[in-house]
């Protein structure tokens, strides 16, 4: 009889080189050793530290790894390290010589380019360092005071429907997730000011009937964009997690067969170009019919984000000093209901949580709103003349950044402190590990709005200024913070003219979760009750 000698033999290479691909993919050995003098937090075998992260919310993850481990430490992210920083100087440094964001791991990660464009060639992922500068130099007008000054009718009127939505539920005694109508609030401000359609997103039947067919169903797709879009939307997404050397493959396998997430986007993001190109048509008929002197019916409306983008030219170097495509423009539009709904709904809620959390704070806030006029509608130069309001959404966002990670990728090897990181290492600046640095500041998780009040012994240090940076820093700061702020104080003051808040039990501390940017897990819950004579 004859035996096969050889088959034990394949076999035992078989399992070799199994062990060698699943210890080389689920335990990374080089780059641990690249990295062992970093200090974190263990990683597990494949997963790395990505199930803590997820269980604990990346927020409180590095704010307890770095009061452990100190202001630089790695956490895994599958098979991915990333540095972690939480010094301010050391996180500015960073932000200003590296521009670059890595691609976040949302379900756009794994789609093919085509469908991705939203994302890859928007203000917020470029990688390109001048069509960055000329995208971003076209979006600057927009935050100019002109401008500002204009959008605070709009923001009033938002404020208005939010006021009435607030009546009701007062008149009732009712409780009202405060998180949830902000949101409703900042939607409906920031998607009008950028698509110049009203979005009417604060009615009580969710979108207004006597909106526009085009509004409703930019509304709804933005929407659909907003739910299914947040990290580990896809099923394909836990793949490329723990193993990103197969990213090519699973856009492969996930372009031909999407899940029902992934279709779901690719249809609202279809819906969404072709609704914005029909505007946009419109737009620059209207823009036509101006100079020739007619009056046209519809179209963007004028002051809007989208028409100014629909005005603006590159610069001359990139493309030729061409205007802006279609698809550019519904690009940054998206980039612009993107970046600034959820950041500002949440930075508002917090400090609504912050203020019924610690009534003093409120007493003194409502004493301001009061000086101001109980029935004063503010433009954008009356602002100035809210210290303490300012004051307490300062300090709201020093406790709870909305965006709580700068993120970066390394654009070449870097000594961090005497740590060599190679280029194209992801890098974390965590604003909330800085914010809440025990180093910088006295009591730092207590919510002290004095730190902000000129001359008050509480008044911050200059580093502590230093350390304040919740809209990032760099040449990826934050294009919009003006128009967040003119929007977020309008809001304040217009909703503590007339009410105040009573939070519901069980919700201090709060719970957060922060799959990309900084929210409350569930929400806010307040009761609003109507304040009294002044
Ligand atoms: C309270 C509200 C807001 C907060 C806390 C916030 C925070 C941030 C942060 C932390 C960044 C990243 C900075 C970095 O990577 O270093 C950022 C970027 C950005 N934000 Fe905001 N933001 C807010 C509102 C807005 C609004 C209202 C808009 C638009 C109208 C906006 C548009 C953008 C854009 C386009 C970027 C990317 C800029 C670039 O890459 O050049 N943000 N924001």
């Amino acid at each position: 009889m004859e035996v096969d000698l050889h088959l034990p033999s394949t076999l035992v290479v078989l399992s070799a080189i199994f062990v060698l691909v699943a210890v080389l993919y689920g335990f990374h050995p080089l780059t641990r050793w690249r990295l062992r003098k970093i200090p974190g937090p263990p990683p597990q075998w494949y997963a790395g530290n990505l199930l803590e992260v997820m269980r604990q919310s990346s927020y409180h993850f590095y704010i307890r790894n770095a009061r452990k481990y100190g202001k630089i430490f790695k956490v895994w992210y599958g098979a991915t390290p990333v540095i972690v920083v939480t010094d301010a100087d050391l996180g500015r440094a960073i932000n200003l010589r590296n521009p670059n964001r890595h691609t976040a791991m949302g379900p756009a990660a794994i789609m093919a380019p085509k469908d991705r464009m939203f994302d890859s060639d928007g203000i917020l992922l470029t990688k390109d360092r001048a069509y960055h500068r000329s995208i971003r130099n076209a979006w600057q007008p927009a935050f100019f005071s002109e401008s500002l000054n204009g959008y605070a009718n709009l923001m009033n009127s938002g404020a208005d429907r939010l006021i009435k939505r607030l009546g009701k539920a007062a008149a009732k005694g009712q409780e009202v997730n405060i998180w949830r109508m902000l949101g409703d609030l900042t939607m409906d401000v920031v998607g009008t000011a950028s698509f110049g359609v009203e979005f009417r997103t604060q009615e009580d039947d969710e979108i207004d009937s006597s909106a526009s067919k085009d509004s409703r169903e930019l509304v709804m797709a933005a929407q659909t964009i907003f739910q299914m879009g947040g990290a580990g939307g896809s099923l394909y997404l836990p793949i490329v997690v723990l193993c990103p050397v197969l990213l090519p493959l699973v856009r492969l396998i996930a372009g031909a067969f999407p899940d029902e997430r992934m279709k779901k986007i690719l249809k609202a993001r279809t819906k969404l170009q072709q609704t914005c190109t029909k505007l946009l048509e419109q737009a620059r008929a209207r823009m036509e019919a101006e100079a020739s002197g007619k009056k046209p019916e519809r179209g963007l409306a004028p002051g809007s984000f989208m028409q100014h983008m629909a005005q603006a030219k590159h610069h001359p170097g990139v493309k030729n000093g061409s205007p802006f495509t279609d698809t550019e423009i519904v690009q940054q539009a998206f980039g612009f209901l993107l970046a600034g709904y959820e950041t500002t709904a949440s930075a508002l809620a917090f400090t609504i949580y912050n203020l019924s959390a610690n009534p003093d704070k409120a007493a003194r806030l409502m004493q301001e709103v009061d000086a101001f006029g109980r029935d004063r509608v503010p433009q954008n130069s009356d602002l100035e003349q809210l210290p303490y309001v300012q004051a307490v959404f300062k300090e709201a966002l020093r406790l709870f950044p909305p965006g709580h990670i700068s993120i970066r990728e390394a654009v070449e090897d870097l000594n961090l402190n005497g740590h060599h990181i190679e280029k194209g290492t992801w890098l974390h600046v965590s604003l909330c590990g800085i914010h809440r640095d025990p180093e910088v500041w006295d009591k730092p998780d207590d919510f002290v709005p004095e730190r902000w009040m000129p001359g008050a012994p509480e008044e911050a240090t200059e580093a502590q200024k230093r350390a304040w940076m919740p809209f990032g820093d760099g040449i990826r700061a934050c294009v919009g913070k003006r128009f967040a702020w003119e929007e977020a104080l309008i809001a304040l003051l217009r909703i503590f003219q007339r009410f105040e808040f009573k939070l519901s039990p069980g919700q201090v501390p709060l719970e957060v979760r922060s799959p990309f940017t900084l929210g409350p897990a569930k929400g806010i819950f307040v009761t609003p009750i109507l304040r009294g004579e002044e």
